[in-house]
């Protein structure tokens, strides 16, 4: 079976999480597309809810799918998110950050009671870092000084006419730093001024649905 079909799998595996009232975060990137459409599907058919989004990318998408959006400005607490992933371990550490969302999708996440996780078979590793790098959000201010900082194998991420600008208005350096220690990695990337956000995320997954072989398995994390 095909990734994007495992990913429209998650998606709307996933999707049935939402309940009658809840305000949703809803993630970035295709497969999380995948989930905006379900969600959208079961609002035609009655369900009501009003969501957030992580990206302009995906506001547009959930409007045009009938779904109720807030600024997430004005939004103190929200009951369900889910999102994609570049990566995610078994200790549901996961690298998000490859659509270039990574910062409100972490907002988004730390102001949700629960984050579920939506991907496809091939997201899943042994240990993050084994593929995917980490993407971290930087004031483009810094840009020379931040990209030394950040070590040999980072990479500033090209947008279409110069470096990617997020949403946010900032660049994003691609980093390959290892991660033997996920947590010392997220500590030292926090401690840097100019850092405004970075892909890892080690503590915001409540569950993962992983779509591999046309079956949808879902994992809770029980700590
Ligand atoms: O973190 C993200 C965006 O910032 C995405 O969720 C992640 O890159 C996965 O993307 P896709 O579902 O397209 O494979």
């Amino acid at each position: 079976m095909d990734a994007d079909t495992e990913k429209a799998r998650a998606g709307a595996a996933a999707a049935q999480e939402v309940q009658d009232g809840m305000l949703v975060g809803l993630g970035t990137g295709s497969t999380a597309a995948h989930a905006i459409a379900a969600i959208g599907a079961r609002v035609a058919a009655g369900l009501r809810i009003r969501a957030v989004a992580t990206s302009r990318a995906s506001e547009a998408l959930a409007r045009r799918a009938g779904i109720a959006m807030l600024d997430f400005a004005d939004v103190p607490r929200l009951d369900l998110t889910i999102d994609g992933a570049d990566e995610i371990d078994p200790r549901f550490f996961a690298i998000k950050g490859g659509g270039g969302a990574m910062l409100r999708e972490k907002v988004v996440a730390a102001a949700s009671d629960r984050m579920v996780v939506i991907a496809d078979g091939g997201k899943r590793v042994a240990a993050i870092g084994a593929g995917a790098p980490v993407p971290v959000e930087i004031l483009p201010f810094a840009r020379a000084s931040l990209l030394a900082r950040l070590g040999e194998g980072a990479v500033l991420r090209p947008g279409r006419d110069g470096p990617y600008v997020t949403d946010n208005g900032n660049n994003i350096v691609d980093c390959r730093i290892g991660l033997q220690n996920p947590r010392e990695s997220a500590a030292w990337l926090d401690g840097i001024a100019g850092v405004l956000g970075h892909g890892l995320f080690l503590d915001e997954v409540d569950a993962a649905y992983f779509a591999q072989d046309g079956t949808v398995s879902r994992l809770e994390r029980l700590d």
